[in-house]
């Protein structure tokens, strides 16, 4: 049986990659009495059914699997953030680290809307790019048709599966089109003048891009911690996670625990404070949440 990956799905068609030419394949019964569907981004065994149409016989097992939009098997995400409009947030930076740490997708912070800061803004923007960069963050910052973006971009598009997310306003829709000018007629701006407004359902496409892939839907705004515990939390920060390796209790929150290596390094500055009290928010966040059974 022939193995490919699902780059499209449209009205009840998924679209499965296969030497560049998409077979155009009907899922079988069984997934929806498993209640299993298949997403795009599915590495899945397909049976061919004359030249261009077949059936999706199963679905391999995913790395992990997003809602909005609704694809599996994601590599990294492009969080995009304005420096302006809306204002820089750090508290909602970590959110979206958090969040995307938990799912297994690396994130790539690329800022947006630089054209806007002041002179006298731009010093406290280099700090925090620092201090993220410390962290092991790729970050890079760009404005609207920004040219040098895509070449910057690409050796880590390549052979990656990428999301974009942000919340909305931040310019994920204007970065779309710098990567896939093609896509221009996407947006929401024209997709509203065609009458279609806010409400067209669209499909989710993964599109070849400086040899990766790239969802050509944004997504990814919600921000809550319903699938994460307590226990795994230091984890999404991956500055505490080397450092409490050095902690003396086993499972340690960095609270009130004593001999603690994160409040240690908080100490010395190592750890940002303000990176440790959205760790103490988000903490409190989760311990607060109502149980779910
Ligand atoms: N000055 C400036 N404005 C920008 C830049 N990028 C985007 N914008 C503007 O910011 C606004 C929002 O941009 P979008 O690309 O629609 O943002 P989005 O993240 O897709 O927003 P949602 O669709 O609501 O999620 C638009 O008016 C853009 O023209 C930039 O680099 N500089
Ligand atoms: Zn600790």
């Amino acid at each position: 049986m022939a193995q490919g990956q699902i780059r499209k799905a449209l009205s009840g068609y998924y679209y499965v990659e296969q030497d560049g030419e998409l077979i155009q394949c009907r899922g079988r019964g069984v997934f929806r009495n498993r209640g299993e569907a298949p997403l795009v981004g599915d590495i899945v065994d397909y049976t061919k059914d004359g030249e261009s149409d077949g059936y999706v016989m199963k679905i391999h097992p995913r790395k992990n699997e997003l809602v909005r939009p609704p694809i599996a098997n994601i590599d990294q995400a492009i969080l995009v953030f304005s420096v302006k409009e809306p204002d820089f947030n750090t508290v909602l930076l970590d959110r979206f680290l958090v969040v995307l740490e938990s799912f297994h997708i690396d994130p790539i912070i690329c800022l947006t809307k630089t054209d806007l800061l002041a002179p006298g803004e731009q010093a406290a923007l280099e700090a925090y790019i620092e201090d993220y960069r410390a962290i092991g963050y790729e970050v890079i910052t760009t404005y609207k048709e920004d040219a040098s973006l895509l070449e910057r971009l690409q050796p880590f598009l390549e052979e990656k599966t990428t999301v974009l997310a942000g919340q909305s306003g931040v310019g994920k829709s204007t970065l779309l089109n710098t990567l896939l000018p093609d896509l221009q007629l996407k947006t929401g701006v024209i997709s509203q003048s065609l009458g279609r407004g806010k409400h067209t359902t669209r499909h989710v496409e993964l599109i070849e891009v400086c040899g990766g892939l790239l969802a050509d839907t944004p997504g990814f705004s919600s921000f809550d911690f319903d699938t994460i515990e307590k226990e795994e939390l230091t984890s999404c920060f991956p500055e505490f996670q080397r450092i409490a390796e050095g902690c003396k209790f086993r499972g340690c929150l960095h609270i009130k625990e004593p001999k603690c290596a994160v409040k240690a390094a908080l100490e010395t500055g190592e750890i940002k404070a303000y990176r440790y009290e959205h760790y103490e928010q988000f903490l409190q966040e989760i311990l607060d949440r109502k149980p779910r059974y």
